[in-house]
């Protein structure tokens, strides 16, 4: 089976297939991802948190972006891999908006850019897609934006949430994330425009899904939002395996003869 492309993951509203979208951040998890046969990576700027250690998404720098997203790439066989736009790389005009979305298509071999905003960005947007470069937009909670925001908040205003899903359409992305937007309202946007909303935090009626690898596999270090939910509890499976590691290395019952050498 050849990687998913843009056109074949935008074609699947129509049948009515749902999407499923997970971050990965580096080559083993995203090579064992890509083998379970999910549409879409995502190397999310929440590596800033999950991966660096930060307590939001503004610190990490679009070369770090790159760096994950080059081992990301190298894993991927099947999926569409789209990469975050960290802030502020596409903040700063059209031109720079392109040179930095470009560096991220020439560098890493991943398909697609992710940027948040919606009819804020769409001028953005447009000048990406006019240089050949798919664009996912994101709007409703933008962690980007958590200062202005005052915070992770349910995003509520209807009309704007509708504007800026069909601003992002009519400028050209290929898909728009939803995050925490109320069920109703997300699934207003998803009959309104053509192209697959992916909600998260955005309830059932979605075209598709997606959530951070680090919440599904139950390994968040600190707090986990609402509308996670955890297929694993891998922290117990982590901390068993490393206490009897550490049990056998004091009692002298690792490493056994298997593994020693005459
Ligand atoms: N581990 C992890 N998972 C994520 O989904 C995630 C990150 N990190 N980091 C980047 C952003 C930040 N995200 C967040 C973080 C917190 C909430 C949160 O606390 N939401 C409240 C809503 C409160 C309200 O307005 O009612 C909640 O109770 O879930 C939501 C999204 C989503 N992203
Ligand atoms: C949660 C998804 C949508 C994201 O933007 C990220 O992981 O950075
Ligand atoms: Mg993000």
């Amino acid at each position: 089976m050849p990687q998913l492309t843009v056109p074949q993951f935008v074609a699947k509203k129509k049948t009515g297939e749902k999407l499923t979208v997970l971050t990965a951040y580096d080559y083993t998890m995203a090579r064992l991802v890509d083998a379970c046969g999910i549409e879409a990576i995502l190397v999310g700027d929440s590596l800033s948190m999950v991966v660096q250690g930060h307590t939001n998404t503004l610190p990490v720098s679009l070369d770090e972006m790159i760096y994950h997203a080059e081992m990301v790439g190298r894993a991927v066989e099947h999926a569409l891999v789209i990469v975050d736009m960290p802030f502020p790389s596409y903040h700063l005009g059209a031109a720079k908006a392109i040179e930095n979305a470009g560096r991220i298509l020439k560098e890493t071999r991943c398909q697609a850019v992710k940027l948040e905003g919606g009819a804020d960005q769409a001028e953005t947007i447009r000048a990406l897609v006019t240089a050949g470069i798919p664009v996912m937009a994101h709007v409703g909670l933008r962690p980007q934006s958590v200062h202005q925001m005052g915070g992770y908040r349910v995003q509520r205003d209807r009309q704007q949430l509708l504007a800026d899903a069909i601003a992002a359409e009519a400028a050209g992305a290929f898909a728009v994330v939803l995050e925490c937007v109320p069920s109703e309202i997300a699934r207003a946007i998803s009959e309104r425009v053509a192209i697959p909303t992916i909600g998260i935090g955005a309830g059932t009626d979605c075209d598709g899904q997606v959530l951070v690898v680090n919440d599904v596999l139950g390994i968040t270090c600190g707090y986990v939002p609402r509308f996670v939910k955890p297929y694993a509890d891998l922290k117990s499976v982590i901390s068993q395996a490393v206490t009897t590691y550490r049990d056998e290395v004091r009692s002298g019952a690792f490493p056994a003869e298997e593994h020693a050498y005459d």
